[in-house]
This record gives structure tokens, sequence and C-alpha cells, in this order.
């Protein structure tokens, strides 16, 4: 285990279990349909590839980068967009990949412009949420694990952007904050 963490909460056995079920369940649910799956970068990278790799249908890919957390551990409440997709998303049935909800700023102002570009259908899938953590009224439609409200690490989520590598959800020892 990496040195600054001080406790695994979801093993990277349970992890890739859970993901292998979601990505059964959404291959039923897009046959035919050619979805557009759209990955929130960063956090969601690692869950987008192994998502897919268990998804059976034909499908397109595009990713976009929002952040709204910067190198702190709370909202800022603005969410950017750093990429945009390459992609119109006009008719387009659209599944939205995360890492995690938190309060849910990210993915309520990503479904609203998805929505205001016209797409056939919005869909989300997260690996995490949190949600006694949640600010606005928003919930995934797939979710992976609930999550107790603790800052987590690792799959793709990062503190300051280290950590993404884990390939399990760990909490960082305390004074990792404090440097
Ligand atoms: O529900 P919310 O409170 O909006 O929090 C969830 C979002 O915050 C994190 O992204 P972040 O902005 O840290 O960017 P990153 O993925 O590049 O780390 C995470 O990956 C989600 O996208
Ligand atoms: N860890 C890392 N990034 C996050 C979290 C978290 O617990 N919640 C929202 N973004
Ligand atoms: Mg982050």
């Amino acid at each position: 285990m990496q040195n600054d963490i001080q406790e695994v909460l979801i093993s990277e056995e349970e992890i890739q279990k859970k993901i292998k079920e979601l990505g059964a369940q959404l291959s039923k649910v897009y046959e035919g349909r050619n979805p557009l799956v759209i990955c929130v970068l960063k956090g969601a990278f690692i869950f987008m590839a192994d998502l897919v790799k268990n998804m059976t249908v034909p499908m397109e890919l595009d990713f976009m980068a929002v952040s709204s957390y910067g190198a702190s551990t709370k909202s800022s409440g603005v969410v950017k967009i750093i990429k945009d997709l390459d992609v119109p998303v006009d008719g387009r049935d659209v599944l939205i990949v995360e890492d995690i909800i938190d309060s849910g700023l990210t993915l309520s102002h990503l479904i609203e412009l998805l929505k205001s570009r016209n797409a056939k259908s919005t869909c989300v899938v997260t690996l995490f949420d949190k949600p006694v953590r949640r600010t606005v009224d928003l919930e995934a439609d797939y979710t992976g694990f609930t999550l107790p409200d603790a800052f987590v690490v690792g799959y793709g989520l990062d503190y300051a952007e280290h950590y993404r590598n884990l390939p399990y959800i760990g909490i960082l020892k305390p004074e990792i904050y404090s440097h």
C-alpha cells in the first residue's frame, strides 16, 4: 500500500468486479443505439477505459475536461470547461462517465450544457457517489459504490494531482493535507 494512504476503502478487485457488472448492464441498455460515451476528465479516465472494455455494443468516445476543485478538497462552485467535445451531441444518446459525484455541481452543469446542445438523451454512470455531500438535486442513473463523507483518492481521483494512478480507493493520512 502507498505510504500516504491511511486506509483502503475499496479494493482493486471490488472495483473491477463492479465495473464488469456495470458494463454488462449498460451493454443491454445501449444495444443498437451507438451511444456517444463521454469521459469527464481527468478523474474518469481510468473508469472510462475499464468500463468501455466491458461494454460489447458499438459506440463512439469523446472527452471533456472540466474543473471545479483545483488543488483543493472543496468544490469552488465554478465549473470551468477546459476541453470541450470534438463532436456534436445533437440527436445523440449520450452516456456521461464520471468517477465521482460529490456536490453534484460538475454534472448538473454538464447535463444542462448537453441538453442545450440537443442531445437526444443523457444518462450518467458514476463509479462513486457521496450523496450526503449534494448541494444540487442530481442523481446518477447508474452508480458503482456509495461512499461516506470523506475525501478519497485513487482510481483516477486526485489530491493536488497526485494518487490518480492507485488501482484502489483510499483515504489519505491527515498529515498529508497539512503540508
Ligand atoms: O460533484 P462535484 O462536487 O462537482 O465533484 C465531482 C467532480 O470533481 C472531480 O473533478 P475535479 O474538478 O477535481 O477535476 P479532475 O477530474 O481533473 O480531478 C471529480 O472528478 C468530478 O468530476
Ligand atoms: N476525492 C478527489 N476528488 C474529488 C472528491 C474526492 O473525494 N470529491 C470530488 N472530487
Ligand atoms: Mg480533482
